[in-house]
Parts: structure tokens; C-alpha cells; sequence
């Protein structure tokens, strides 16, 4: 084991209030083992935040163990930090690197049913012989879980708190489809979602759904428990990490990003849903300004704002050079911005989504919409993602999804298609908050440019076939012809 390791087991053994389950001589070994078996797994994981740079090691923040290894199942939940080479856009500043949550099994053998689930086979150490597996793909360990939530457990530095009821016998699942964190289904009742790169703070995606339940907001199912780390899990940290959230599974939804694909692939019109998706998102951001506080925007806030939007598409231009002839152009439209604030305009900015498209929001049978995943950019810092912003960024971030899904479908682009959605969402939205947002076009424009390029740097690390769809917003938005 390295000596970072060593230091951090050590660490978490001695400051952690332990009232069942620790770190244990056996986990040491567990620890050791892992290391090179992880280097070759994480990268390779849909979660992994750092895709493009080498993991050259790891160091511990945290091990608890939740189930003896010694038994025939070993249960461990860990918190690393993956050390990797800075790039060169993030200016070399020092960073420890990213924090992961992982819970890994251990078993003689792994069951086939378990195969898509393998981290590794260990060869040395106390754990030779022994198969290391991403574990919540095991029912008995995604129980563990649950059983923690609903009896509010302590376990090592884990606080595990409860606002709701839970069952005891709900049979869990995991999804299998795509995410930035992991989630697992129970019983068709809850739905925990474990996030995956994690970070000291408050993060939104707990609170700001806790603001809509006091706020009695019907379009955001309202967290029933929810895990964190406490603050002293790392020397250095002043505040807890949170883990993961339960809520309410809502039966038999369809997402509109399945919605929309569907009806297209019809021929059908999706205007009508798109009115009700932009009176939801209204209603949520009503109840948010209720909840939260507001702040007015004026030229200094507007400026750094703009300058934060033209840094990122510098970085973005850098790291995907596809964008640098469009980029003096995409330009403009964030100087149109600085322009109106330097001539004394004024916006009102809230606590916002931070990340909505149409895959963030949910139609129940019944034809109710609601919207989830409040947890913003996971890419961005937690007190980024916490700033009070303009509703328009919401929008925007929508207005760019109806695009995206009109060149998705795998016939022709359908820009009449979004177009009727685009329309239809801001007129849903000006029905319920009084206000259109088209009456803000240079706000609009401006932050659906940043849109596009978040998506032109997203597509390109993460999903490189999708790299057309946000490059034709770009071409449109920069006046179609490369300058
Ligand atoms: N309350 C819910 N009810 C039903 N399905 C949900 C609920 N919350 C999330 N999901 C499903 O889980 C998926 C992942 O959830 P999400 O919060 O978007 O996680 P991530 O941050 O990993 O993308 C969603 O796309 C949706 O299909
Ligand atoms: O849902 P996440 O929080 O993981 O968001 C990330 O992944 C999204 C893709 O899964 C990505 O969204 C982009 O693709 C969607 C279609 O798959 C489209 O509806 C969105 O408009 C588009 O931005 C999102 O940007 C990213 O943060």
C-alpha cells in the first residue's frame, strides 16, 4: 500500500466515531489490492469525470466497511482520490484530485449474473484469490444500503438520515442506462441515486429538492433519506460530502428525451407537451424564487458572467478544434450581453435547474410532468452550481434539448419540428411566471451559445458521435458560415 493510503485508513480509523463496521486489518489489504485493479476499471466507467488523463494512482480518503469480508460476501465502501496529470487548460494549478464513491464487493467467485459487474481478480496479498466487483449491481449490497437509510444508521464516518417512511422489503435493481452518477430502483417505490465524483458541501442536488418540498412544489419528487460522509472523514474539510439521495420512483414515467424521440420518429407534433414542459419548469422556478433567495444582476455580475462564458469557449475552441472557426462569431453574441449591461439593463438571477434538458424530466402515466437531477454541471464547483443565475439559462438549456432531439431521430433534421417546441415551451412558461422569455433574445442567445459549446466539449469527451449535433447549434448560432 502506498503511504498516502496507509495514511488515510489510519486517519479514518482514529477520527471517525465508529458505531458498527470500520476500517479493519483485512481492509488494508483490500486497499492494496485495489490500486491496480482500479487504475485499469475507473477510467473506463460512463461516471469517470477525468476521461483523457492517465490515472497514475490513488489515494484514500475513506474505508468503511459495511459487511466482514471475511464472510462469503465483503461489503466496503471507499472514498478515492484519483491522482491524475493535470491538463494543460487547467493552467497546472495543484488539485488533489477528484473524490469518488465506490462500493466494491468481494466474493471467492463471481455468479455469471454478476459478470458485467467486475472490477477485478486479486493476486497478492490477504485477498489472493478473492474477485473484487462493482457491488451495486449485487442485490444483498444495494439492501445494505437501504436498510442504513431506513434505520438512519452511523456507520464508521457514513451518516445515513430519513425524512419518510421506508419499507424493509423493497427488492432493488440497478440502472443499467447511462448516467453521470449510479442509481438503483426499489421496488418500484424509491430510487437512490449514488453520485459518484463527490464533494465537501452543500450540493443542490439534495437541496434544492428539500426547498421545493418545503415549498410544497408538486414537479419534484421530494427526498425521503439520503447518506453523507461526515466533515472529519478528511483532515482538511470542514463539511460533510453528500453520498446519495432517496426519493420517490416515479412508476411507468417516460422521459421527454424518449417522449420526443418517439413522436418525432411519428412525424408527430410535440407542442403540446412542450407548452406543459415550459409551465413545470415555470412552476419550479416560481417556487425556487419563493424559497431561495434572488439577487439583482447589474453590470460588474453581468460582466463577469460574459467573461466567464468567453473563457469557457476559449477552452472549448482549445480542446476541440472543430469550434476555432466559428469561435469570433459565438463571440459576439456573449459581447451583445456585455454591451446591454454596460448600458445600464438589469436582471433579477435565482437558484435555477443548472442542468436542464430533456432527459431531466419525467411524464407520469397520468400525463404530470416532473423534473429531477438538480445537481447542475457535475463538471462545475459546488458554489458555481450554487449561484443565483438568470431563468433564461433553464430556458436556454431546453430550447437547445428540443434541437438536439430534432437532430437525433435518425432521419433528416427537423428544425420545423423544434422550432414548434421552442415556441410552445416559452409560451407554456410566460402562462405560468407572467413572463416570456423570448422578450430577453440577446440573455436567450447568449447563454444557448454556452449551451452549445458546454455540449460541443461534452460530446467530444464523452459520446464523440454525438459531436454533429451540438457543432450544426454552433454553425446556426454563429450566422451558419465559418469566419
Ligand atoms: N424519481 C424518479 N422516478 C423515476 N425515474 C427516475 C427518478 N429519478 C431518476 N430517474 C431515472 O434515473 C435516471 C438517472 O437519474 P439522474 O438524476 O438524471 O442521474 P444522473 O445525475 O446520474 O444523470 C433518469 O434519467 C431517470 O430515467
Ligand atoms: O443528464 P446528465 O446530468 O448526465 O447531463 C449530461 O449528459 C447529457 C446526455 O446524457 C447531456 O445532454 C445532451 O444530450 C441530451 C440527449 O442525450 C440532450 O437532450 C441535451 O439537450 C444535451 O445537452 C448534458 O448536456 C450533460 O450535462
Amino acid at each position: 500500500m502506498s503511504e498516502a493510503m496507509s495514511q488515510a485508513v489510519t486517519r479514518s480509523v482514529t477520527t471517525s466515531p465508529v458505531t458498527s463496521g470500520s476500517v479493519t486489518t483485512s481492509g488494508h489489504g483490500l486497499l492494496a489490492s485495489l490500486d491496480p485493479l482500479l487504475r485499469e476499471w475507473l477510467p473506463r466507467q460512463r461516471w469517470f469525470a477525468g476521461k483523457g488523463r492517465p490515472v497514475t494512482g490513488f489515494s484514500l480518503v475513506a474505508a468503511t466497511e459495511l459487511l466482514p469480508v471475511e464472510g462469503k460476501l465483503g461489503l466496503y465502501h471507499l472514498l478515492v482520490r484519483a491522482h491524475q496529470p493535470l491538463a494543460a487548460v487547467q493552467g497546472h494549478v495543484p488539485h488533489p484530485g477528484d473524490c469518488y464513491q465506490l462500493l466494491i464487493g468481494v466474493r471467492e467467485a463471481l455468479p455469471p449474473r454478476l459478470a458485467p459487474a467486475l472490477i477485478g481478480h486479486v493476486h497478492e496479498g490477504p485477498f489472493a484469490g478473492r474477485t473484487v466487483y462493482e457491488a451495486l449491481y449485487d442485490p444483498r449490497p444495494a439492501e445494505v444500503i437501504l436498510e442504513a437509510l431506513r434505520s438512519q444508521a452511523r456507520i464508521g464516518g457514513l451518516r445515513f438520515e430519513r425524512r419518510g417512511e421506508i419499507r424493509p422489503d423493497l427488492v432493488p435493481r440497478m440502472v443499467t442506462a447511462e448516467q453521470s452518477n449510479s442509481s438503483v430502483i426499489y421496488g418500484d417505490t424509491f430510487i437512490l441515486k449514488l453520485l459518484r465524483r463527490v464533494l465537501p458541501g452543500v450540493n443542490p442536488d439534495l437541496e434544492l429538492p428539500l426547498a421545493l418540498a418545503r415549498e410544497g412544489c408538486p414537479r419534484v419528487p421530494p427526498p425521503t433519506a439520503w447518506m453523507t460522509a461526515e466533515a472529519t472523514i478528511e483532515a482538511g474539510t470542514d463539511e460533510p460530502y453528500v453520498l446519495g439521495v432517496l426519493q420517490p420512483f416515479v412508476q411507468g414515467a417516460s422521459d421527454g428525451w424518449e417522449l420526443a424521440l418517439r413522436e418525432l420518429a411519428k412525424g408527430e407534433d410535440f407542442s403540446a407537451e412542450a407548452r406543459a414542459l415550459g409551465r413545470a419548469t415555470a412552476e419550479v422556478h416560481t417556487a425556487l424564487a419563493r424559497a431561495l433567495p434572488t439577487v439583482t444582476l447589474g453590470h460588474l455580475q453581468l460582466q463577469s458572467l460574459v467573461d466567464g462564458m468567453t473563457e469557457r469557449l476559449e477552452a472549448a475552441a482549445q480542446a476541440v478544434p472543430a469550434l476555432q472557426p466559428y469561435a469570433p462569431a459565438l463571440r459576439s453574441a456573449f459581447e451583445a450581453l456585455a454591451d446591454l449591461a454596460g448600458e445600464g439593463e438589469t436582471w433579477t438571477a435565482q437558484r435555477i435547474h443548472g442542468d436542464l434538458h430533456l432527459g431531466q424530466c419525467l411524464r407520469s402515466p397520468a400525463g404530470e410532468w416532473s423534473l429531477i437531477d438538480f445537481e447542475g454541471e457535475p463538471a462545475k464547483p459546488l458554489a458555481e452550481r450554487r449561484m443565483a443565475q438568470p431563468v433564461e439559462r433553464d430556458v436556454a438549456g431546453m430550447l437547445r434539448s428540443f434541437d438536439y432531439a430534432a437532430h437525433s431521430a435518425g432521419g433528416p433534421p427537423a428544425p420545423e419540428w423544434a422550432e414548434a417546441c421552442r415556441a410552445a415551451y416559452c409560451t407554456g412558461y410566460a402562462e405560468v411566471s407572467g413572463r416570456d422569455p423570448r422578450t430577453d433574445p440577446v440573455l436567450l442567445r447568449a447563454y444557448e451559445t454556452d449551451k452549445a459549446i458546454y455540449e460541443v466539449l461534452y460530446e467530444a469527451r464523452h459520446r464523440p458521435d454525438w459531436l454533429p449535433v451540438p457543432l450544426s447549434a454552433v454553425r446556426r448560432l454563429a450566422g451558419s458560415a465559418p469566419v
